[in-house]
Parts: structure tokens; sequence; C-alpha cells
């Protein structure tokens, strides 16, 4: 089955400047450089990217920066993570009209709802928006879980075309991939457990951490689609310092910090977020320069 979205996509941060505002030129820069190591695709105003902590205007002026900086040869998936309909339909059209062709649309939280409630959620917000939805399923930040009947449910709705399972319940994302994977992309977000999801039908994952190490990500990815499973846990393995730094203090935090390291970005996030920690910088700098370094000794898998 050809899928719309899959790969390696990037859940890039935002990155402000001393006084709160959009360094829009370090994101340009970093979406053209996402684009140049391969991404699949840029994933703005995700977790990531703070979407909670920004105004309207903020957030388009996000979507614009990237949009220009991918220049149509990268897709840029934005992320709508309101908590209920008129906020999700008002910045999404925002996002279409400025040129978006997808959105990451995370579940309706803070009410609680039933399935048959998030079915109809979807079905609104797909009768409004003229866009692919990716569903983004996260139940530690929402309360929310997806049973793998209404991945289903949902994977029959036209403009729903793929899923991102930040779940760590292999039990319930086998069961959701068995049933949707023919309908709709599975990417996952359980950057812990990758490979595995890989292995049961994922076709890719919205990552935080390919924003330092994209090809050995890809290369990953890779192994676990030829079936080269042990190779590409070996492989993740190698990861897992860096990814257990990065997601050590809440996301986007550490990754801002190592970015910053890199001269890429910087470290300024937004309240109720607060920047790395010293010790956290100083484990950073122990784990980032070498996870670069390794990013040349994938090559030969795309050769
Ligand atoms: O921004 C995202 O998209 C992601 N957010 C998750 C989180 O912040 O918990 C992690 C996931 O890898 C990507």
């Amino acid at each position: 089955m050809q899928y719309k979205y899959s790969g390696i996509l990037t859940a890039v941060p935002t990155p402000f400047d001393g006084d709160g505002r959009l360094a829009a030129g370090l994101l340009s820069d970093h979406v053209r450089r996402m684009a140049a190591a391969g991404a699949d695709a840029v994933v703005p105003l995700g977790g990531t990217g703070e979407y909670t902590s920004l105004t309207a205007a903020q957030r388009l002026n996000v979507v614009t920066t990237c949009l220009e900086a991918a220049d149509g040869a990268t897709p840029v998936i934005p992320g709508i993570l309101s908590p209920g309909l008129g906020d999700a339909v008002d910045n999404a059209k925002a996002f279409v009209a400025a040129g978006a062709k997808a959105l990451m649309v995370v579940t309706p939280y803070y009410f609680r709802p039933t399935q048959d409630g998030i079915v109809d959620y979807f079905r609104a917000f797909s009768d409004a928006v003229d866009a692919d939805i990716i569903l983004y399923e996260i139940p530690y930040r929402t309360g929310v879980s997806l049973h793998y009947e209404t991945v289903d449910r949902l994977a029959e709705l036209t403009r729903v075309v793929g899923i991102k399972a930040c779940n760590p319940d292999l039990a319930q994302q086998m069961r959701a991939a068995e049933l949707a994977r023919d309908k709709i992309a599975i990417l996952t977000g359980e950057e812990d457990v990758f490979p595995l999801h890989i292995a049961m039908g994922a076709v890719g994952g919205i990552i935080s951490s390919s924003n330092l190490v994209p090809k050995q990500w890809a290369a990953v990815l890779r192994l676990a689609q030829e079936g080269r499973l042990a190779e590409a846990i070996a492989l993740h393995a190698s990861l897992r310092p860096l990814i257990d730094a990065v997601f050590a203090e809440p996301n986007p935090a550490p990754i801002k910090a190592a970015m910053t390291l890199l001269g890429w970005g910087t470290p300024d996030v937004l309240p109720p977020l607060r920047a790395a920690s010293a010790a956290l910088r100083e484990r950073l700098a122990g784990v980032v320069p070498a996870s670069i370094e390794r990013e040349s000794t994938v090559s030969h898998f795309f050769s």
C-alpha cells in the first residue's frame, strides 16, 4: 500500500529569541537542515513545538516560516494540539489557508471523552477542514487512549491518512495495526520502542531526537522494514543514551539545549516549561557530539 506520509518525520522545536518571540531565521535554517538530511516531513507545533504555549498568531507565523523554508520539497505537517473543536478548527483553517496540506490533530482532551465522542470529534473536524489528518494519540499527556477498534473506525474517515501513536502499550498498538495498517499509515511517536512498532506494522515515526540524528533514525527504519530486526534493535540501542537524555526532562527543553550546543537554536522555552538544567546540559555535552559524528557511519544504508 502507498502511504501519503511515511518514514522519519521530524517534530521540530519552535526557537524563541530572548524576548519569547519566534526566531524565524533559526527555524528556517533548521527546516532546510532537516530537508537536506532527507527528512520525510517536518512537523512543527507538536509537543516539541510548544503549540499549547503559543498564540494563534505565533502558531501561524511558525507554519508560514516552515512552509517557506521547505519550499514545497519537504512536507510540512503542523500540529493541532487544541483541547476542543472551535480552537482546533480555527487554527487548522488558518494553517490550510497558508498552504498546509496535512495536519497532526491530537485527540480532544480535558473532556474525558467516550470513544464514540472521539469519533464524533474527528468527523466534525474532518467536515470543517480541507486537509489530510494524521490522528495524534498521546495518553500520557492527554489522558485519552484510543481503543484499537476506534482507530479502525477513524481510519474509515476519508481525510484520515495516518495516526501518530505515542502509546507504549504494545498489545494495543499491535491490535490497532492489525485492523488499520492497510487503511492508514501507522506512525509511532514512541522513540523507546521504535523498532518494535515498525515490526508490528508502523511505516515510520514522528520523532523528536531526529532533529539531531535523522540519518541514524532512517537507518533503523530501513533495517526494521527489511526484516533485519536484530540489526535495527542494535543500531537503535546505540541511540539509547541520546534518547534517554532528550527525554530526561520535559520535552522540548532537552532537545533545545542540544540544538543550542550545536549552534542550531536557543535554549528558551515558554512557561510552564523550564530550560534544561545545568546537569542535563552537561550530560548532553557528553552525548550529542558523539551521536552527531555517527551520522556519517550509516550512509552505506542509502547508497
Ligand atoms: O512534538 C511531537 O510531535 C512529539 N511529542 C512527543 C512529546 O512531546 O511527548 C514526543 C514525540 O516523539 C514527538
